[in-house]
């Protein structure tokens, strides 16, 4: 378990991180969403103790990491997986890592296979790696110290669809065997299929947390009909608030509700469903509007 408790950085007048609180639960994987530059890696960083706050503290697994005697068996970190010494292999890079955590060389071939690292690119110098084989290499090191919490700075960047599958799988089975999951994205849909919880921060600030279910059930209902207008009305008219969509409606109720009140208003329903990805979606953006460049620009 993590537990983030009103975190702040401030660098020199700039607030990177502002009062940030949250929890990754043991048995979790909890997704740490927001667009670029709203304070993730900050977060991240100070949590394994490489930038120190200016108030607030982070525990894992109930102590600072600072104070973890062997880091790497307990919490396993990727903040950056291009930060890999490039003229080592990545069998060397294990090795090492091996070596510093006292692990029996053994541990080195069967995180290779874990991660799906094949011999022959073991051999390979990382910098002739691709972007996707450091990925899987700095999962890797994180993983060699068998520890209970992973904390992973965007780690699904440069895997291909079935990379990012297998990560899921990976994560899934990690968290179902009793560990915690804490990953950083700026890409909803990432965190979408991969994430239990979910964690929004925008502007150094968290804009919005809870279960996926909880998020996706908030995002509330599509509705496209025969008279969108009228039923905009009637919702209007029953204290839902709508918003217009390309050729529909998005409500803010269950689909029962807008069901009901459409056919109330005599409108003929073509579609109805939960918003799912498509309303979470438009929650992140909407949340962080204010932080995006694009809004900014706007
Ligand atoms: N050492 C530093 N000195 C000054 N400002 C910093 C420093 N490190 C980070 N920042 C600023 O803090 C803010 C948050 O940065 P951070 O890297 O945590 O964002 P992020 O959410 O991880 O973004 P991204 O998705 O782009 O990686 C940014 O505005 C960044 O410029």
């Amino acid at each position: 378990m993590i537990t983030v408790e009103s975190l702040t950085k401030q660098y020199g007048p700039f607030t990177a991180v502002d009062h940030v609180s949250f929890t990754a639960a043991t048995g979790r994987v909890t997704g740490f969403l927001g667009p670029n530059g709203a304070g993730k890696s900050t977060t991240m960083r100070i949590m394994v103790g490489l930038t120190r706050p200016t108030t607030g503290q982070v525990t894992v697994s109930g102590r600072d990491y600072r104070d973890l005697p062997n880091p790497g068996l307990e919490v396993g970190v990727l903040l950056d997986a291009s930060a890999q010494h490039a003229g080592r292999t990545g069998r060397e890079i294990l090795a090492i890592a091996a070596q510093t955590m006292g692990l029996p060389k053994s541990r080195v071939a069967e995180t290779l296979a874990r991660v799906g690292l094949t011999e022959d690119e073991a051999e390979r110098r990382v910098r002739n790696y691709s972007l996707g084989m450091r990925q899987r290499l700095g999962i890797a090191t994180a993983l060699i110290g068998d520890p209970e919490v992973l904390i992973l700075d965007e780690p699904a960047n440069g895997l291909d669809p079935a990379g990012i599958r297998w990560m899921r799988d990976l994560l899934r089975g990690f968290a179902n065997d009793g560990g915690t999951v804490l990953l950083s994205s700026h890409l909803l849909h990432e965190i979408e299929v991969i994430a239990d919880d979910i964690v929004v921060i925008g502007q150094g600030r968290i804009v919005a947390q809870g279960s996926k279910t909880e998020l996706l059930a908030a995002a509330g209902t599509l509705v496209r009909t025969s008279d969108d207008a009228r039923l905009a009305r009637a919702l209007h008219e029953a204290a839902v608030v709508t918003t217009p969509i390309d050729g529909g409606l998005r409500a803010d109720a269950d689909p029962g509700l807008v069901g009901e009140v459409a056919h109330r208003a005599d409108v003929v329903v073509r579609e109805l469903r939960a918003a799912d990805g498509a309303g979470l979606e438009e929650m992140f953006l909407q949340l962080t509007a204010e932080t995006a460049r694009e809004g900014a620009a706007a």
